[in-house]
């Protein structure tokens, strides 16, 4: 069956029940969505284009000067809804249906449902990611194991937010007046035309969380996004409540920016953490002095890290907003009580320090490590959140401390694990699982893109050198690659159905000169 109403068509398959989600009332709201805001995305995406330019040519990111009055005017965000105030401990997954009620279930204050860096865009996942919200929101939501085991709600659940997907990429299942339209604003569309009014009737509100912001212009279009949302459907300005990611060195520049620009409809900013290092990298690739050392030396307590959350935190909380923390990449060990141990206290440790800083709440990427945020959290902070606390006052960081270049070394060891969690990673988002563990980390498309983008830049870069004293070339490239693969072979052999388009996307991604902007721009294509 082919759906078509006005302008707008859908190219995806109709399977049983998307229909529910594809209705005619549905797909006039988001037509009138990207009639109305289609064109800024693509301008913005422009600016970020020539933004990046400037970058390439020498210029530096900055506070900016036009802005000067907001950084120092004396207001706040419009207050937070009661069920808001309290997000100490937030898990985080994919859209699919047994994680959905498992991380409701979890115990964690909030649940982020994510269409971005831990699902795979396919058209089913999102489609089925819509049927599953809209049951999770109706509490109708069941799901059956291919063991037996019964998946249902608890009484009393998190609360739920919705990351829909960035601004770059495209729906291309659904045609608005011939043209693909804007995937972030399919998949907020669909969630908030089918759940706003139900959310607004049992107590709760429409939430998300917006990611890979690169500047306030952006909060800007998401603020009139929601406001014209909000007007359709006939529920107050200021329903809405959203949390910007800042996860890009950019944005980091622009904090209270966009607080500003969403100040009827913020819920503060969260520390994304593996995004800011890919950016920071993306954007500063042509600086001689920026080289990242291995990933695994790029931690929160690196310089340039500790900065910009100290900064997220003092900048959130002059504006009455919450400053929530980011994902530790640990995950329970199975079977290996002394790894799960060292796994343990190594995301003990970051929520920590995140909370001894002053964050309101962190993330967490699995419901086994709920427990441990939540204790330190508890231990750390008495009250709902630390939005009043002075933690921060008398810190001040400066544009040089966000740009500081971390030391460290790059080794051989560091390269074969990009090379092996890049090509691993993409082969499992081609086949529709956007978030995996791999060696015992969570890895979704925020990490495996400083993954790839690593090796891109220590093949360009001058001081692109391993402890050994060998220059990483694309030679030590194709030799590591080589001998990588062979190793993907042999521990998953026929089960890897799109391993040789995942080694030739990840090809592509190292050997174009121009960086490509996102690995999920090319991975769209094919997926
Ligand atoms: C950089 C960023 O953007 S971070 C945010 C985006 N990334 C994410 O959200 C990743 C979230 N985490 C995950 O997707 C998963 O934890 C993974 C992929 C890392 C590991 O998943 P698995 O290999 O299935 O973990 P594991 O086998 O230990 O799971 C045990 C149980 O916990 C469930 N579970 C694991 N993680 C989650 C989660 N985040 N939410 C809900 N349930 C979860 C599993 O479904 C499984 O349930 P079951 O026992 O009922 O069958
Ligand atoms: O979205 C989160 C991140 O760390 O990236
Ligand atoms: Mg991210």
């Amino acid at each position: 069956m082919d759906i078509r109403i006005s302008g707008t068509e859908i190219k995806g398959a109709i399977r049983p029940g998307y229909e529910d989600i594809l209705t005619a009332e549905a797909l006039h709201f988001i037509e009138q969505l990207e009639r109305q805001f289609g064109e800024r995305r693509r301008e913005l995406l422009d600016n970020r284009k020539k933004r990046q330019r400037e970058l390439d040519q020498g210029n530096l990111p900055c506070f900016l000067l036009e802005t000067k009055q907001i950084r120092m005017g004396k207001w706040s965000i419009a207050p937070l809804p009661l069920d808001l105030q309290d997000r100490r401990v937030e898990i985080t997954g994919p859209v699919d249906r047994k994680m959905i009620i498992n991380a409701l279930n979890s115990n964690a204050k909030v649940f982020m449902a994510c269409f971005e860096d831990a699902t795979s865009p396919t058209w089913d996942n999102l489609i089925e990611g819509q049927i599953n919200l809209r049951d999770a929101v109706n509490r109708t939501i069941f799901y059956q194991g291919e063991n037996g085991r019964q998946y249902k709600l608890n009484e009393s659940t998190a609360v739920l937010m919705v990351r829909p997907r960035g601004l770059h990429l495209d729906e291309k299942h659904v045609l608005v007046d011939g043209e693909p339209m804007s995937g972030c604003l399919f998949d907020f569309g669909m969630y908030f035309f089918h759940n706003a009014l139900r959310l607004v009737q049992v107590g709760t509100g429409p939430y998300f969380y917006l990611p890979k912001l690169e500047s306030h212009l952006e909060a800007r279009l998401w603020n009139d996004i929601f406001v014209f949302a909000q007007k359709y459907i006939g529920i107050p300005k200021g329903t809405i409540k959203a949390t910007v990611l800042i996860e890009t060195i950019l944005a980091a520049f622009e904090m209270d920016e966009i607080l500003y620009e969403l100040k009827d409809h913020s819920a503060g900013l969260n520390c994304g953490r593996w995004d800011y290092i890919f950016s920071y990298l993306k954007k500063l690739k042509n600086k001689e002095d920026v080289l990242l050392p291995d990933r695994s030396e790029v931690t929160m307590t690196v310089p340039f890290m500790r900065s910009y959350s100290l900064l997220t935190i003092k900048t959130c909380h002059q504006r009455k907003a919450p400053a929530i923390g980011g994902m530790a990449a640990q995950i329970p060990i199975k079977n290996d009580p002394e790894k799960n141990e060292e796994a343990f206290a190594k995301v003990r440790a970051d929520k920590e320090r995140e909370a001894s800083d002053g964050h309101d709440g962190t993330w967490v990427a699995h419901p086994g490590l709920v427990p441990v945020a939540l204790e330190v959290f508890n231990r750390e902070m008495p009250t709902p959140n630390q939005i009043y606390s002075d933690k921060q006052q008398g810190i001040t960081i400066t544009e040089a401390d966000l740009l500081e270049v971390p030391k460290g070394l790059i080794t051989e060891k560091g390269v074969r694990q990009n090379i092996r969690v890049g090509i691993q990673y993409i082969e499992s988002w081609l086949s529709g699982r956007g978030a995996v563990p791999i060696d015992h980390l969570m890895e979704d498309a925020a990490t495996a893109e400083i993954s790839r983008a690593q090796i891109w830049q220590w093949i360009r870069h001058k001081k692109g050198i391993l402890d050994d004293g060998r220059k990483f070339t694309f030679q030590v490239y194709e030799q590591l690659k080589k001998e990588e693969v062979v190793k993907i072979k042999s521990k998953f052999g026929e089960t890897m159905a799109r391993l040789d388009e995942a080694i030739a996307l990840f090809d592509q991604l190292i050997k174009e000169d121009e960086f490509i902007d996102f690995l999920t721009i090319p991975g769209y294509e094919i997926l």
